[in-house]
C-alpha cells in the first residue's frame, strides 16, 4: 500500500484550462473499444457510452511520492509532462514507454518463471507497485493470470504466506484488538470503502485452517472485484479476522505471522465478530461485506445473524450456489431440455458444508419457482459427508443438513451405494476431499445416465473429487463436467473437450458492481437466481460443449450480472442510486466500471 494516499480523481468533464496540452493529449487506449463508458474512474459523472470524456488523475505527491504510490505509480511510462509537474524528472528513466510495452514486458516475466509461487511472488510485487498496470495485465490475459492470483496457485500462496510476506496489504483485526476496533477502522487511509472480504481463515479453499495466512484469499478475491467487476481498487480492502488457529504446524512455525494460539469459540466469537461488523459499518455504512471461507459451524450463524441487519453475503453459500445453478441449467439446456426439467433431476452432493449446502439450497430454490412444494424439491437431493449417506438416526447435524436426511438408504452409506440405487443425474462435489469421486461411482453412474453431470467443485486442482480427463473417460467421453479450479482441454478419443470452471468467481463481482453502482441496500436470494439464470443464458453455441463463456469474458460476464441483480433491486426497491434517464441499466453499469488506464497525472 501506498505510504501516503493523497491523490483524488478529478471528476471534471470540462478540460482543466491550466493543462489544455495534457487534457488534449488523452488518448483512449484499447480498453475504450470494449467498454466505451467514461474514463472517470469513480465513474460518478454523467457521461454516456458513446462519448467517453476524459478525465485526470490529480495528486498533491510531488518526487518519489509518485513514484512509490501504487495508484500514481507509472514506471517508465510517465509522459514529459508529469515528470515535468510533478517532480520526477531523472527519477525515472529516460526513455517514455508505452503501456503496451509495459504491459507486454510484465507478461514475459511471467511466462519466465516456473514456479507458480514465484508468478505469485512477481505479480503481488507488481501490485504493490504499480496496480493500473497489474490490473491491465490481469483484464488482458484472465485465463493466465487468474489461476496465478486466485485458485489453485492463491492456495498454496496461502500455505506459504509467512515464507512469501513483503509488506502488509489490507487490515488484521486480533483477539487482541477487542475494544479497539472502533478507533482501528480510522486507521485505513482510504474514505471511502466500497467492497470488503473478509475471513476468519478457518477454511481456505479446500485446505482447511489457516489462521492469518487466509488474508491471501481476501487479497486475490477483490483482485477480481477490480478485474472483473470494475471495482475501483482504491475502494476495496481485504480483512483478516485473526482469532488464533486450531492448525498446530503453523502455530509451532516461529514465521506464522498470526497469532498462535487456538481459537477463540462459541460466544466470545461472536461477540468479537459482532464488534468487527460494527465498527466496519460505523465507518462505511454503505460498505458491502462478503464473507469468505468460515468454516462451517460458524458460516450460517453468522449469515443468518448480519444479512437483515447489513448489506453482507456469504460467498461460499449464495455465489457458489448462483454459479453451481447456472452450470446446472446450462447444462439442462446442451442436454436439450428446458428450465422446468430440473425439477426431474437426481442430484447427489458430496460435501454438507457451507458450500454443499449453499449450492443445494439454491436448486431448491429454484425448483420451488419451477413449481415444485418444497419437500418434494427436497426429495431430488442425497448428501453425503465424511461418514457417508446423511441419513435417518445421525446425530449432531445443524438445521440446514437435517432437512436433508434420507429414509430410503441407511445412514452413513457410500457414495458407490447411493450412486448404485438412486442413479444420479447430477454429481457435484463440495468436500474439499480430493478424489471422492472413485472410478466406480462414475461409471455406475454412466450405466444409468445417457449426460452425467458431473461438477467436483472443490478447490484448489489437487482437492477436486475428480480431473476433467478421469470424467471424461470413466464416462466414454458423455460426462458434462465443469470444475472449481481450472483443468486444461482434455483430448479423449481424439476429440477435444473443453472444460469449463465453475467458480464464484463469475458471480461476486457483477454482485459488488451492482450494489456499488446502484447503491443497493441489501442483498437478496433472488438476485442470486436472477444471475444464475443470467450467466446460464450466457452459454452459446460458439462456447461448444462449454456451459458458459470462458473467464477470458469474465468482465462481460460480471456486467451482465450486475445487470440482473440490479434489475431485481429496482423491481423490489432495494436500489437507491437513479442511474441518468439517457442510459439503460446496462450503458449506466458499465459507465460504471473502472479502467486501468493512466489518465494524466496533474498536480493540484
Ligand atoms: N467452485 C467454487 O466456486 C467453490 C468451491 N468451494 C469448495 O468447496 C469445498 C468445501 O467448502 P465448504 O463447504 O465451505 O467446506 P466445509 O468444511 O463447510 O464442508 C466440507 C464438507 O465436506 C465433507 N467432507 C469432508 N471430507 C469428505 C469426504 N472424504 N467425503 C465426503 N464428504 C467429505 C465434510 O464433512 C463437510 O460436510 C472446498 O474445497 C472449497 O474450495 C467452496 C466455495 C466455492
Ligand atoms: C472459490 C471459493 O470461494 C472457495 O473455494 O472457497
Ligand atoms: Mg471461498
Amino acid at each position: 500500500m501506498a505510504a501516503t494516499w493523497r491523490t483524488t480523481i478529478c471528476q471534471s468533464n470540462k478540460a482543466p484550462t491550466k493543462y489544455p496540452k495534457l487534457f488534449f493529449a488523452t488518448k483512449l487506449n484499447r480498453f475504450s473499444s470494449h467498454f466505451i463508458s467514461t474514463e472517470d474512474a469513480y465513474g460518478r459523472e454523467d457521461t454516456t457510452p458513446e462519448k467517453p470524456k476524459p478525465s485526470v488523475y490529480r495528486t498533491r505527491h510531488r518526487g518519489m511520492e509518485v513514484i512509490q504510490d501504487p495508484f500514481t505509480n507509472r514506471g517508465a511510462a510517465f509522459t514529459w509532462d508529469e515528470r515535468e509537474r510533478l517532480g520526477i524528472r531523472g527519477l525515472v528513466p529516460p526513455k517514455v514507454q508505452s503501456f503496451d510495452i509495459q504491459a507486454e514486458r510484465v507478461l514475459s516475466r511471467v511466462d519466465a518463471l516456473h514456479d507458480p509461487l514465484n508468478k505469485y511472488d512477481f505479480l503481488v510485487s507488481l501490485l504493490d507497485r504499480n496496480e493500473t498496470l497489474f490490473y491491465r495485465v490481469l483484464i488482458d490475459h484472465f485465463e493466465k493470470i487468474a489461476p496465478i492470483i486466485y485458485t489453485p496457485t492463491v492456495g498454496l500462496a496461502s500455505q506459504k504466506s509467512q515464507v512469501i510476506f513483503r509488506r502488509p496489504r489490507g487490515m488484521y483485526f486480533s483477539k487482541y484488538d477487542r475494544g479497539c476496533m472502533n478507533t482501528m477502522v480510522y486507521n485505513w487511509p482510504q474514505e471511502q470503502v466500497d467492497v470488503i472480504v473478509v475471513t476468519d481463515g478457518s477454511r481456505i479453499l479446500g485446505l482447511g485452517d489457516l489462521g492469518a495466512n487466509g488474508i491471501q484469499i481476501p487479497i486475490g478475491k477483490l483482485a477480481l472485484y477490480v478485474a472483473g467487476g470494475g471495482i475501483d481498487p482504491r475502494r476495496v480492502l481485504p480483512v483478516v479476522l485473526d482469532v488464533g488457529t486450531n492448525n498446530e504446524a503453523l502455530r509451532k512455525d516461529p514465521w506464522y505471522l498470526g497469532i498462535a494460539e487456538p481459537r477463540i469459540t462459541g460466544d466470545e466469537y461472536f461477540r468479537f465478530v459482532d464488534e468487527f461488523m460494527e465498527a466496519v459499518y460505523s465507518r462505511w455504512p454503505q460498505v458491502m461485506v462478503q464473507f469468505e471461507d468460515f468454516a462451517n459451524p460458524v458460516a450460517y450463524p453468522l449469515l443468518e445473524t448480519y444479512r437483515d441487519k447489513y448489506l453482507c453475503f456469504n460467498d461460499d453459500i449464495q455465489s457458489t450456489g448462483s454459479i453451481a445453478l447456472a452450470s446446472i441449467l446450462a447444462s439442462l439446456r446442451l442436454r436439450g431440455m428446458t428450465n422446468r426439467e430440473i425439477c426431474k433431476e437426481r442430484i447427489v452432493c458430496v460435501g454438507a458444508g457451507s458450500a454443499g449446502l449453499g449450492v443445494c439450497e439454491t436448486i431448491i430454490q429454484c425448483m420451488e419457482r419451477e413449481g415444485l412444494r418444497s419437500h418434494q424439491a427436497y426429495r431430488q437431493f442425497w448428501l453425503l459427508d465424511d461418514k457417508g449417506l446423511l441419513g435417518r438416526g445421525r446425530v449432531g447435524l445443524t438445521p440446514t443438513q437435517a432437512r436433508f436426511v434420507r429414509d430410503d438408504l441407511p445412514d452413513g452409506s457410500s457414495l458407490e451405494e447411493v450412486v448404485r440405487t438412486v442413479k444420479p443425474t447430477i454429481l457435484l462435489g463440495l468436500s474439499g476431499a480430493g478424489g471422492a469421486f472413485t472410478e466406480a461411482a462414475i461409471r455406475e453412474m454412466a450405466k444409468h445416465v445417457e449426460r452425467p453431470v458431473i461438477f467436483p467443485l472443490s478447490n484448489p486442482v489437487d482437492h477436486a473429487e475428480c480431473t476433467a480427463s478421469q470424467a471424461i473417460e470413466w464416462t466414454g467421453g458423455r460426462a458434462i463436467f465443469a470444475s472449481g479450479s481450472p483443468f486444461d482441454d482434455v483430448e479423449y478419443q481424439n476429440k477435444i473437450y473443453p472444460i469449463t470452471q465453475c467458480n464464484n468467481v463469475y458471480n461476486f463481482p457483477g454482485m459488488g458492481l451492482a450494489v456499488t453502482a446502484c447503491r443497493i441496500t441489501h442483498i437478496t436470494d433472488d438476485m442470486f437466481l436472477a444471475a444464475a439464470r443470467r450467466i446460464s443464458a450466457l452459454s452459446a453455441d460458439h462456447h461448444k460443449q462449454q456451459l458458459f463463456p470462458p473467464l477470458s469474458e469474465l468482465r462481460n460476464v460480471s456486467l451482465q450480472v450486475a445487470t440482473a441483480v440490479a434489475e431485481v433491486a429496482y423491481e423490489d426497491g432495494l436500489a437507491t442510486a437513479e442511474p441518468p434517464r439517457k442510459m439503460t441499466l446496462h450503458q449506466y453499469l458499465l459507465s460504471r466500471m473502472w479502467q486501468p488506464q493512466y489518465a494524466p497525472l496533474v498536480p493540484f
